[in-house]
């Protein structure tokens, strides 16, 4: 990951007391704003579509741990007396204290819980990737929620506050408003927070959740695109009030994995959320109560899928990698002898399909035996890596190099007769001979044994034919010539 935007990146526990206070208090007023922003977004008393603070605490548990207890814990108490006041439940301030901090118990315990966990099991692997740390997430974030809701209504009900409210009907939304809480925001958060402290890195399976400035008018077409049909189907739905029109809204997976897809993590998760914003402002907006169950369990599906999505294009850089490492030699980036002849085969069919020629050679670093000797297999590897670099420019679109093993590789030209594989060959052999090597006050040379393929000849026999050129070309050179001497080889 590059440095953060500030410069100043941190180690989020090893601040001084003072930062750490000013960090609290920011806490705890980010979560009473999100509260009070849930209650404006009501569909009925005490019924949000969605609990944002839900997904600051989950944030807040995995970044600060038991740490963040206590400042959520005056956030659970401080939103029960704001109940009180907003709906007047006739409580004495005994029973509110009582009632926020039973609330508070479950639902921080909850989130804890479900934070401690998910960290353990991230931590139990040696480098967590974005495929096994999203479904990780998903799992224990809905399992967190269900909890905290299964809780927060026991202790609401054991204080006196849900008197005369049909529990059975509560428990679904309550979980799924949570679960949407979580699942939408809590990526957003622990992402903002890695801008600054590296130490969240881990967390997010090597994403990269810095913000970048390039294509910001593409992102910003394909959000409108997104917030447009939304807020077009959820004004239907209110019109025609139906829910086959409300269930349109899962269409909208489409434009947000199209984000996922195209944009940094960043801007997927930022998206996801305002997506969610708009939703629940929209059901407050036009009273979409009815529709509300299925509303929420679009946030939390479109959320969920955006996430997984998250592990796409890293899945893909990763089989990239693998792929490259399966085809070509580590050390020389050169094709590996399997790739060598799976191409030189196809390339074969072709050629003899067009009736057009095709060469082969096989070449050899002279005196590489004493060039590791005498300057150490640092230099030598320098060499080999070197050798490569030298050939690939002068080698066609079709050409290939390969590594057969030690100093030993293969050349493939397709198209080129015999003329023209000698031509390249001289070539080759004067980039080599020009090469300095770091290390090394001698330059290198190599031997060709090169072939042109006859009409019904294989390539394990015309092989056979440019290893007996090589050979004989090597047996040919006057013994005297040695690197270490400085001598060069025809
Ligand atoms: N540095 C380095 N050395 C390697 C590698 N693979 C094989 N070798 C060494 O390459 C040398 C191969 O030497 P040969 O080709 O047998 O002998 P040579 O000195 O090149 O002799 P001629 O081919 O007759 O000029 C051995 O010393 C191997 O240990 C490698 O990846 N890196």
């Amino acid at each position: 990951m590059q440095p953060g935007i500030s410069g100043q990146r941190q180690d989020w526990a090893e601040s001084r007391p003072a930062t750490r206070g000013l960090r609290h208090v920011g806490l705890i007023l980010a979560w009473l704003l999100l509260w009070r922003l849930s209650t404006l977004m009501e569909i009925a008393p005490h019924a949000s579509l969605w609990f944002p603070p839900a997904g600051l605490s989950f944030a807040a548990f995995l970044m600060l741990g038991r740490r963040a207890f206590p400042a959520l814990m005056v956030c659970a108490i401080v939103a029960t007396f704001w109940v009180d006041h907003l709906y007047a439940t006739g409580l004495a301030w005994r029973e509110l204290l009582y009632a926020g901090v039973l609330f508070g118990l479950a639902h921080c315990g909850s989130y804890a819980l479900g934070a401690w966990g998910l960290k353990r099991l991230i931590r139990t692997r040696d480098v967590p990737s974005v495929p096994v740390v999203v479904p990780l997430f998903l799992l224990v974030g809905s399992l967190a929620s269900l909890c905290a809701t299964l809780t927060g209504i026991a202790a609401l009900q054991t204080a006196g506050m849900l008197a005369g409210v049909a529990i059975r009907a509560l428990w679904l939304p309550w979980w799924v408003g949570d679960m949407a809480g979580v699942l939408v925001l809590t990526p957003l958060f622990v992402g903002l927070l890695s801008w600054r402290y590296p130490d969240v890195e881990p967390w997010l399976g090597g994403l990269n959740f810095l913000p970048s400035a390039g294509g910001l008018c593409a992102f910003a077409g394909k959000l409108l695109i997104s917030l447009t049909a939304l807020s077009l189907i959820m004004l239907l739905d209110a019109h025609v009030h139906s829910p086959e029109v409300a269930f349109g809204v899962f269409f909208l997976i489409i434009p947000q994995m199209w984000i996922v897809y195209t944009e940094p993590p960043f801007r997927s998760a930022l998206s996801i959320a305002l997506f969610s914003i708009l939703t629940a402002l929209w059901v407050a907006a036009l009273g979409l109560i009815e529709q509300s169950l299925t509303y929420q369990f679009a946030l939390c599906v479109i959320a969920a899928s955006g996430y997984f999505g998250f592990a796409v294009p890293s899945l893909l850089a990763q089989n990239r990698r693998l792929s490259e490492r399966a085809l070509h030699d580590e050390l020389t980036g050169a094709a590996n002898r399997g790739y060598f002849f799976d191409y030189a085969e196809e390339k074969l069919g072709e050629t003899r399909r067009r009736d057009e020629p095709l060469s082969l050679a096989v070449l050899d670093l002279d005196y590489f035996k004493t060039i590791n000797d005498t300057h150490g297999h640092d230099v030598g590897d320098r060499a080999l890596i070197d050798l490569c670099m030298a050939m690939r420019p002068a080698l066609g679109r079709d050409d290939l190099l390969g590594r057969f093993g030690g100093d030993e590789f293969l050349l493939l030209l397709p198209n080129r007769n015999a003329e023209q594989a000698r031509q390249l060959v001289e070539r080759l052999q004067q980039r080599i001979r020009d090469l300095p090597v770091a290390g090394m006050q001698h330059h290198l040379s190599a031997t060709f044994g090169v072939v042109t393929l006859e009409r019904h000849e294989t390539l394990t026999q015309a092989f056979k034919r440019a290893d007996a050129r090589l050979l004989k070309a090597k047996q040919a050179r006057p013994s005297v010539h040695s690197p270490v001497k400085g001598a060069r080889s025809p």
